[in-house]
């Protein structure tokens, strides 16, 4: 058997600002090449989580090793391992691109004919060349934040932080970053990102951890949490009202609607309450079936009592 060591180990991570508890015995493990998403509301704690991870700031309690590294014994080590894109940027507006990622890249010690192609080839990827050489506060709120993730990458760490990546970007861009993101993911890359996004958690995250006021009120994948909560129900077409109402007759807890010939049966998502509904169904009277299954906002209503809520910055243009 292989075992897939962890990129992230923490446990019991607490964090207190006075008598204010920020952090309240969390949990989480991510193994390596693998996207795991926190996702909770304003002030939930998930960037108090990646600093801590990436030594930006101290823990209370709790083990963290980042990498094999020990955040409180290994900070240099910790640090040499990991990019971070948080939400304020690493770009200084008074340099061109060019120059931020050639920054960047001296930072990291690179020599000059590595920087040279690694600069060229985040110019290129993230679509900068034609703004290259000009003055980052000229920039676009989207291109800013290529630039950023640009600058984040050009030294190829193998663990990156990126804390709500994209919030604030247009749909566009939000696809193009998420692009990225996979791609990294594609070459063995773990991420840890944090989100107010369900969506963003559901399309990118392996695993996904739900942040509440400091505490993980749940984890698991996207299809594990949907499978959590009520809301999933199997949608049953049939051919005619006689042959729905008998059927209806078989699913107490059913909803059936005469006008569009359907009945909805509540359904857990799982294969085995999707084989009970079913193995009560007659093939000759089914016209269709579509499974819907809950949503991340069932989820994180359910679980933490109250719906995320829209970010509130405005849109940032590509
Ligand atoms: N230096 C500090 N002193 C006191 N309280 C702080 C400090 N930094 C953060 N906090 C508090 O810690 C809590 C968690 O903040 P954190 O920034 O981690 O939340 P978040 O989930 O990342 O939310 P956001 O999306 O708004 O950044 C908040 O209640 C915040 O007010």
């Amino acid at each position: 058997m292989t075992t897939t060591a962890a990129a992230i180990e923490v446990a019991g991570l607490t964090k207190s600002y006075g008598d204010h508890t920020v952090l309240d015995g969390v949990d989480l493990t991510v193994p390596e090449g693998t996207v795991y998403a926190l996702l909770g509301p304003n002030g939930a704690g998930k960037t108090t989580i990646v600093n801590i991870l990436a030594t930006l700031l101290t823990p209370g309690d709790g083990e963290i090793r980042v990498n094999g590294f020990d955040v409180r014994q290994q900070p240099a080590e910790v640090r040499a391992a990991i990019g971070v894109t948080g939400q304020f940027s690493a770009i200084d507006e008074l340099l061109t691109g060019r120059e931020n990622l050639w920054l960047m890249a001296d930072l990291a010690h690179l020599d000059r004919a590595s920087a040279a192609t690694a600069v060229t080839g985040m110019l290129e990827r993230f679509d900068l060349v034609d703004a290259a050489d000009r003055r980052a506060q000229t920039y676009s709120g989207g291109m800013k934040r290529r630039l950023d993730l640009a600058m984040t990458l050009i030294t190829g760490p193998r663990l990156i932080f990126l804390d709500e990546p994209s919030t604030g970007l247009d749909p566009r861009s939000r696809r193009g970053l998420w692009a990225i993101v996979r791609e990294q993911v594609a070459d063995g890359v773990t991420v840890l990102l944090t989100t107010q996004y369900l969506d963003e958690a559901d399309e990118l995250a392996d695993r996904i951890g739900v942040l509440d006021a400091g505490q993980l009120v749940a984890e698991g994948t996207a299809a594990e949490l949907k499978r959590r909560v009520p809301g999933g129900h199997v949608s049953v077409q049939f051919a005619d009202g006689a042959a729905l109402t008998a059927a209806a007759a078989a699913y107490p807890d059913a909803v059936t609607d005469l006008e569009t010939l359907t009945l909805q049966v509540p359904n857990d998502g799982s294969i085995a309450g999707l084989r009970r509904v079913l193995d009560g169904l007659d093939d000759d009277v089914v016209a269709g079936l579509t499974v819907e299954s809950a949503d991340l906002d069932d989820v994180f209503l359910a679980l933490t009592g109250h719906a995320v809520e829209a970010p509130e910055s405005k849109e940032i243009p590509a």
